[in-house]
């Protein structure tokens, strides 16, 4: 991989690598834009192939926050980390307060929080050695796990984007398959069981299928089966890439809308879709319902003020529907265009007199 090649091409701003020999740390910090403001984005714990995939994750993801972050209209930035390791039996106390001394060293350009494979426990454990940190207990006046307010914001998308396809946003006797019953889904599944859908789950781990199918009567298909099943709405909440060369033809549903971040594959499996007239709920509008919680513990956080911003969601996928219908394009692109106007716009009008803030005249 010719790492500086793709930063340019896709402007990335700062790569940090993350070593301690002592706890088996290996993080890569991604930082991809700070136009609208700190990076936020969370940390990833995950046993990848190769550290050239955990690379492209963490650059992926990273640039997926940028995107989510302006267009659920938060003054921050985009950024992500991956560690590289097994969460069920590689995570230590020291692995995680070595990575919060690296944040810290980042001097508030990088703010993390959960992701897959890291709790509210971990954030706190990082919380020790650094304040850029969120999702930590609740206990620190924070917002707590992000996973079922994001849950709930996909369950809004879902059904701004069932209206599109369907013409009523009910989701009762609606066939969904959800991939991935962890943190998110398992609180998605229960706002989706709760109006009557029907579920069809997988996971690659037997007990979270498990507890879907005992507590919200979920029907259950091995991993790649979920592609191939009758339904109305595929639901990704695993990892990314799963809508591919290889998944498209098998799909039958109407709708795309889960919480997984960078479901497409790449951007020209958004454009089959779209000419198959499937509704894709873009990933970072659909699942931004947890950014939007923990963001507003930049300002004091207040559950009401958040929930009523994570509201939007469902409006911001009826507007995003509505803007692919209008011009004629992929609901990818329509996102990505939302998005980057704003950049934009922010950074034409960034002040040249206050530099990140500071009066070119501060010397105290
Ligand atoms: N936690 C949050 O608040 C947010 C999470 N997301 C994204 O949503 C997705 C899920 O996140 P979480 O629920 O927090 O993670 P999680 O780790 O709790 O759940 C992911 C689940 O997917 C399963 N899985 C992994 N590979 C699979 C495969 N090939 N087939 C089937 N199942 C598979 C795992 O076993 C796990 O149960 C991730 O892509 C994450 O980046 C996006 C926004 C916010
Ligand atoms: C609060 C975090 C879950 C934000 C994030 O990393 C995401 O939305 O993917």
């Amino acid at each position: 991989m010719e790492i500086f090649k793709y930063l340019e091409q896709y402007d990335y701003e700062q790569v940090v690598f993350c070593q301690d020999k002592q706890s088996g740390l290996k993080a890569i910090i991604a930082i991809h834009d700070t136009t609208l403001g700190p990076a936020l984005g969370g940390t990833r714990m995950w046993t990848y192939e190769s550290e050239e995939a955990a690379i492209i994750d963490a650059l992926r993801l990273a640039k997926g926050m940028t995107y989510k972050n302006a267009a659920a209209g938060l003054n921050l930035g985009g950024g992500k980390t991956v560690i590289i390791g097994d969460p069920r039996k590689d995570k230590n106390e020291e692995m995680f307060r070595a990575f919060g001394r690296y944040i810290q060293g980042l001097n508030g350009r990088y703010i993390t929080a959960e992701d897959v494979g890291t709790t509210v426990a971990d954030m706190d454990l990082i919380h020790e050695e650094t304040d850029y940190v969120t999702g930590i207990s609740p206990a620190f006046g924070s917002s707590g796990n992000p996973s079922p307010v994001t849950a709930y914001g996909v369950y809004r998308g879902m059904k701004a984007a069932a209206k599109a396809a369907f013409g009523s946003d009910s989701l009762e006797g609606k066939v969904i398959a959800v991939q991935g019953v962890g943190n998110v889904a398992y609180n998605l599944c229960r706002h989706l069981h709760e109006e009557g859908a029907q579920l069809i789950v997988t996971d690659i781990n037997k007990e979270a299928v498990q507890r879907a199918v005992e507590e919200f009567g979920a029907r259950a298909v091995d991993p790649n089966e979920i592609y191939g099943v009758e339904c109305d709405i595929y639901a990704p909440c695993a990892l990314g890439a799963t809508v591919n060369d290889d998944t498209i033809p098998q799909l039958k549903a109407k709708v795309i809308a889960g919480a997984a971040n960078n479901q497409l594959k790449d951007t020209r499996h958004g454009d089959i879709i779209h000419e198959m007239g499937i509704i894709y709920a873009p990933d970072y509008v659909i699942n931004a319902g947890g950014v939007i919680n923990v963001a507003d513990e930049l300002y004091g956080y207040n559950h009401d003020r958040a929930m009523k911003k994570v509201e939007t969601i469902y409006t911001n996928i009826e507007k995003v529907i509505e803007i692919s219908k209008r011009d004629g394009i992929p609901t990818y692109l329509a996102a990505d265009r939302m998005a980057e106007e704003r950049i934009e716009r922010m950074r034409n009008s960034r002040s040249q007199f206050l530099q990140n803030g500071h009066h070119i005249l501060s010397r105290r």
